[in-house]
Formats: C-alpha cells, structure tokens, sequence
C-alpha cells in the first residue's frame, strides 16, 4: 500500500547574496511565487510551501494547479525526496518513480546499450531487472543498430526516445511528473502516449503538476490548488478546475 502523509510541512529557502529591501520591491512588482521574508540578520528567506497538511492514499491521481512560482515544483521534489522540509514531516511510503528529467544521467560518450545499463541503476534497478527489461527497451525505442553507438551521435529526438523508453519501463507505486510527456516525432508520439497511459494507470498514486485544466480532468481524480506554498483548495477537478481556471459553458 502507497501512501503520502505530510504535517506541517514547511519549505524555506534562505537567500544569502541579496538584501531585503530590493526583494521586497521586486515581490511587490510581480506579486507571484512564494512568501517572502527577512530573518532577525536581516538574510531574506523565501518560503515555498507553508505548513502543509494533506494525504495521498492508493487510488489517488493529483493534479497539481497553481500560478508560477505557487510551490508545484518545490511540492514534487520533497516528494521526491529531493528537498527535506526545513519544518514538519513529509512520509512517502512506497517505492517512487519520477518522470521530471528523464534525461538526467545519460552519459553522452557511453552507447544506448551501456546508458540503458547506467540509468536503470540511477533508477534503483539490480542488474538482473535490467538485464531481463533491455531487449524490451532497445526494441521499444527503435533505434536498431544506433543502440550501440555513443549518444553523443543522436539526434535530440533519438536521444529522448532512448531516455523515454528508460524512464517508463519502471512501473512505480507512486509516480512524479510534471506536465505530460510527449517525446519523438508523430509515430513515436502516439506509442510513447499509450505507453504513458499504461504507466499512469498501474501506478498507485499520481502526482502531476500541470497549468492544463484538460489534464487535470482527463487523468486525475483530485485537485490541489496551491497558491504562495499554501492549499488553497483540495477538491475534485471539476470543482477545482472550475474555480482556478473558471467554469466552463
Ligand atoms: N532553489 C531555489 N532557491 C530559491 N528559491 C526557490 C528555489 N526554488 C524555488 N524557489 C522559490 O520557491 C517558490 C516556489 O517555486 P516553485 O518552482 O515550486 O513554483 P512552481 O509552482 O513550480 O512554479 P512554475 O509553475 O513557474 O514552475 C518561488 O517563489 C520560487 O522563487
């Protein structure tokens, strides 16, 4: 059983080469992205995501909504265990996955075939998995003999195809992105889009950050809205999407 549990959960970012004043001026002119404040040395400090508080339990496809700057990105990768609260306490119970820099730890001079190897393990896979899922790999992502070639000889979209069809192989309890993933030219679209509906549907939990009210009511089945690291509204997408983008006629 996957399950998400945070208390209190509060993320801060302190900004040690600026001055409050000229922050404060900056804030006041966007009026966007988290809360700003000075410590007691006068050393700004952003907050992020404040104290918050909400469950995700088996079942459950979040759609994260929210302006630029309202802690989407800051929310996901506590979640990933990129970022540990700096107060309150974040559980993620259940094995995790991440489809946010697919790209990440590709080494351009090693082969599709040895990048297949390296990723897998980032991914926390034993060689024995990998070895049984490359065959499946190689195949899906079509780059025939080009698998044994160094990446650096790819072109950007055999070089996403390659990183596509690593990260999806995994079949996570709970599963990160942000926005949806479409990768490689129309014929590829249309398999790598199958192939993440076949992701998103096995995995337990979904967290997705997207500014798509379409997303969020063809895939999730919960809304969080936050604004300025807070919820403002955790709800179903109908009624979420409805009062974040507007209703619909
Ligand atoms: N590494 C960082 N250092 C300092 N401040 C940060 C850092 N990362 C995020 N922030 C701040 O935290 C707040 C939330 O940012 P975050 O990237 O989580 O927003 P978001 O909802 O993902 O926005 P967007 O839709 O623009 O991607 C913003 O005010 C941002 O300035």
């Amino acid at each position: 059983m996957a399950l998400i549990d945070f208390q209190g959960v509060c993320v801060d970012f302190p900004i040690f080469n600026s001055t409050g004043r000229s922050l404060k001026k900056r804030l006041m002119q966007v009026a966007t992205g988290g809360q700003l404040s000075a410590d007691a040395a006068g050393v700004v400090v952003i907050r992020a995501l404040d104290k918050l508080d909400f469950q995700m339990r088996d079942g459950d496809r979040v759609a994260l909504l929210g302006h630029n700057g309202a802690g989407k990105t800051t929310l996901l990768r506590v979640l990933g265990g990129v970022y540990a609260p700096t107060s309150g306490s974040a559980l993620v119970q259940g094995n995790l996955g991440s489809l946010i820099d697919i790209s990440l730890g590709i080494d351009p001079e090693a082969s599709g075939l040895e990048n297949i190897y390296i990723r897998g393990r980032l991914l926390g896979l034993s060689a024995a998995d990998i070895k049984e899922k490359t065959p499946e790999i190689v195949e899906y992502s079509g780059l025939g003999d080009f698998i044994e070639m160094p990446v650096r000889t790819y072109s950007t979209g055999m070089h996403m195809r390659l990183a596509f069809t690593i990260s999806t192989a995994l079949r996570p309890e709970i599963l990160l992105m942000d926005e949806w993933l479409s990768v490689g030219d129309e014929g590829f679209k249309h398999k790598a889009e199958a192939r993440m509906k076949e992701v998103v549907q096995s995995t337990s939990i979904l967290v997705l950050a997207t500014h798509s009210r379409e997303l969020a009511m063809s895939i999730c089945n919960r809304a969080l809205w936050l604004e300025q690291g807070k919820i403002k509204m955790d709800a179903t997408p109908q009624e979420v999407c409805d009062a974040y983008f507007g209703p619909t006629d």
